[in-house]
């Protein structure tokens, strides 16, 4: 194998601030040897105790396969640099954010470091290209972005310089995903990369309407979570981060800076750090906005400026729409892509709004992308066009998923994913929808049975998504109960595999299959008391029905968690089963589902379902219904011929 494919097994890690220690904790967890490196002792240790304090608490929570012990022993520290990097596969260097330093860095690097290694920068906002003139080898540097804190924040960045190669990018990429992280291309060295670069507006165009007495700091902030269903208001995330932070950016770059920003600035008010920034946190409660202060926001025009900015990277080749809608969810926390939202909100309008801007304001910012012109002239206007930046489905198959992940095996068993990992997979009106078109799109006659499960290893789904809950217009949420009835009406036999939380809504649709196999591990409760609510999606009815009135109640009522156990002993779930078992079980009752009469669990799921809710002499009335036809069917004398000659039955379904 030449040098420089050689498989990364140490990495270096040379910083042991709070992003260089969480690269090392999430990079031993991984199973690679660590080597952490930092100028002094000190910090070093300081890290290192860091790193084995956050392997407890992940132990704690059960969210560790190993000892916390074996991992950290997988770590080494020095504040020898040569030492660091001369066994090293892979440097990721997380140093100070400044030029010269990491230059100085990478030239020590350089000298140092094995052949073949892969030399990274963990820089937020440093030219990739200029970090990688300081070695004789910039084909082998990339950038490696990840977020605060690793060990929490599912996304990085891997970001090409001018000269760095594709393979590099890519083995960087692999080495990404082997952290069991979601990496995203950046293929062009940009200034903010992809997050911060749709970041910027989202934060710097309300600065720009509260400077000129446009909006209000809350009335911005409350529309942008509240309307929007963003997890932070533009200016409370300011506050967070720091004022100065995006100040420093913007005037890096050449850009102007709102007046807003920079007053706060020069008055060294800078946020939370300061405790005053745009909201007062020394003599105020901080962000105070209420869903009532968003009346009026224009909040189209903050998110055509995004959209703008999604539509230049999209053009100029630095990310697709797939990469720049991961990278806004997983680094951002923004409920969906800024891509598929400018869809859903309509790329004319959005060019639209951006002409007139640009013809009021004169400002660069608003001038559109050549991108988002080139879409919308050639029809592309969005999801209801069925393109925009993204393709839509409008034919009567199966669509482009975004929030589940689907297949159907030739034995006919269509397995459904509920891909929202970092959301603990809460089922936003997207997924929910997206269930429902996959259910009703597909060919029922090819589909034998159904399994729902979560995607990663901590949830089948905590809930209804509560991003901006509260404040949802009944009127504008899709009907609630939709996806729950079209799950539980589905006219073959379903059954929700859970492992880990199982809450809300995410129970209420376990609770529309009808099967429910859990591991020993897993919880299930209705939380929504606990937020002022019911579950709406049919789980009282539901629960009421399965449980004795009282474990209906206490569930509903207390909003408290049960563990599996519990659940199987009342009756909520058929097995809880210890997880090493669990796969084994889940295919031995899909074995039976997939081979079993499909006319015949048809029916019987109906007449039992149907039944339930008539008189004892109505439900029996449909069960001898159902079964004198089915005395009709094929599948009959398969069975009964099957028996006779002491073999499986093969079933048709006719
Ligand atoms: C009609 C139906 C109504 C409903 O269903 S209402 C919703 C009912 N469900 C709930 O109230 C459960 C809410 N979630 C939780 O209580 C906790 O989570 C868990 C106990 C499930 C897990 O706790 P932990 O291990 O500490 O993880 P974490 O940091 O809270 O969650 C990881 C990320 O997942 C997001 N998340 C969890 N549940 C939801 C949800 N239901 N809607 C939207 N996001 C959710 C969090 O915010 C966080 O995200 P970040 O990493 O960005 O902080």
């Amino acid at each position: 194998m030449p040098a420089e494919q050689a498989e990364i097994a140490t990495v270096a890690v040379l910083g042991a601030g709070t992003m260089g220690h969480g690269i090392a904790e999430v990079t031993a967890i991984a199973g690679y040897d660590v080597v952490l490196r930092d100028i002094e002792a000190d910090i070093v240790e300081d890290g290192y105790e860091e790193i084995e304090w956050s392997l407890e608490k992940l132990a704690e929570k059960g969210r560790l396969d190993e000892d916390p012990d074996d991992v950290a022993a997988r770590v080494a520290t020095t504040t020898d640099l040569e030492a660091a990097v001369s066994d090293a596969d892979l440097v990721i260097e997380a140093g100070p954010e400044q030029l010269s330093v990491k230059q100085d860095i990478f030239e020590s690097v350089d000298a140092a470091a094995p052949d073949g290694a892969l030399l990274a920068t963990n820089s937020s906002s440093l030219s990739i290209t200029e970090i990688a003139a300081a070695t004789e080898r910039p084909d082998s540097v990339l950038g490696l972005h990840f977020f605060n804190p690793p060990v929490k924040m599912d996304l990085v960045e891997v970001i090409y310089g001018e000269a760095t190669t594709d393979e590099t990018a890519q083995r960087g990429y692999e080495f990404i995903e082997s952290l069991g992280k979601t990496p995203i291309y950046v293929r062009k060295d940009v200034r903010g990369f992809v997050v911060n670069s749709v970041l910027g507006p989202f934060m710097s165009e309300p600065a720009w309407m509260v400077s000129a007495d446009e909006a209000t700091i809350r009335q911005a902030d409350a529309a942008m979570v509240h309307e929007r269903g963003y997890p932070m208001g533009p200016f409370e995330l300011g506050d967070l981060t720091g004022i100065d932070i995006g100040y420093h950016v913007r005037m890096e770059a050449g850009r102007p800076v709102p007046p807003i920003m920079a007053e706060k600035v020069e008055n060294e008010n800078l946020g939370r750090k300061t405790r005053k920034g745009y909201y007062d946190y020394e003599d105020g409660d901080g962000p105070e906005y209420v869903p009532e202060d968003a009346e009026g926001f224009d909040h189209l025009r903050v998110e055509a400026v995004m959209a703008n900015e999604a539509a230049k990277l999209v053009g100029d080749d630095v990310a697709t729409a797939e990469a720049i809608d991961t990278g806004m969810r997983l680094g951002a926390g923004f409920p969906e892509g800024t891509c598929r939202r400018a869809d859903d909100i309509g790329l004319n309008t959005i060019l639209e709004k951006l002409r007139k801007l640009h013809d009021e304001h004169g400002d660069d910012r608003y001038e559109p992308a050549d991108y988002l012109v080139e879409l919308v002239e050639a029809g592309h206007t969005g999801t209801e066009a069925g393109r925009g930046f993204h393709e839509y489905d409008t034919g009567d198959g199966p669509g482009d998923y975004h929030t589940i992940n689907w297949e159907l095996d030739d034995d006919g068993l269509l397995a459904v994913e509920l891909d929202r990992p970092s959301r603990m997979n809460a089922i936003s009106e997207t997924l929910a929808d997206e269930v429902v078109d996959l259910l009703s799109s597909l060919d029922e006659d090819k589909v034998r049975a159904v399994v729902f499960e979560g995607a990663g290893d901590r949830a089948f789904s905590a809930g209804a998504d509560i991003s901006g809950f509260a404040d949802r217009d009944p009127a504008q949420t899709s009907e609630p109960t939709e996806v729950f009835t079209t799950v539980a009406e589905y006219p073959r036999p379903t059954l929700a595999r859970i492992d880990g939380y199982c809450l809300g809504a995410g129970l209420e649709l376990a609770l529309a299959c009808d099967l429910r196999l859990a591991t020993t591990d897993s919880e299930f409760g209705f939380p929504e008391i606990t937020l002022g609510l019911l579950p709406g999606g049919g789980g009282t009815q539901r629960a009421i029905r399965m449980l004795t009135d009282a474990r209906a109640k206490e569930l509903v009522f207390r909003g408290e968690h049960i563990s599996a156990e519990r659940a199987a002993d009342w009756g909520l779930i058929n097995r809880a089963v210890d997880a090493d078992e669990f796969d084994g079980v889940v295919e031995e009752f899909v074995a039976d589902l997939v081979s079993g009469p499909p006319i015949a669990l048809r029916k019987a799921k109906r007449v039992m379902n149907e039944g339930a809710d008539e008189s004892l002499d109505a439900g029996l009335e449909m069960e001898s219904q159902a079964f004198a036809l089915l005395l009709t069917t094929d599948d009959v004398a398969e069975g009964t011929a099957a028996f006779a000659a002491d073999r499986e039955p093969e079933f048709e379904g006719e």
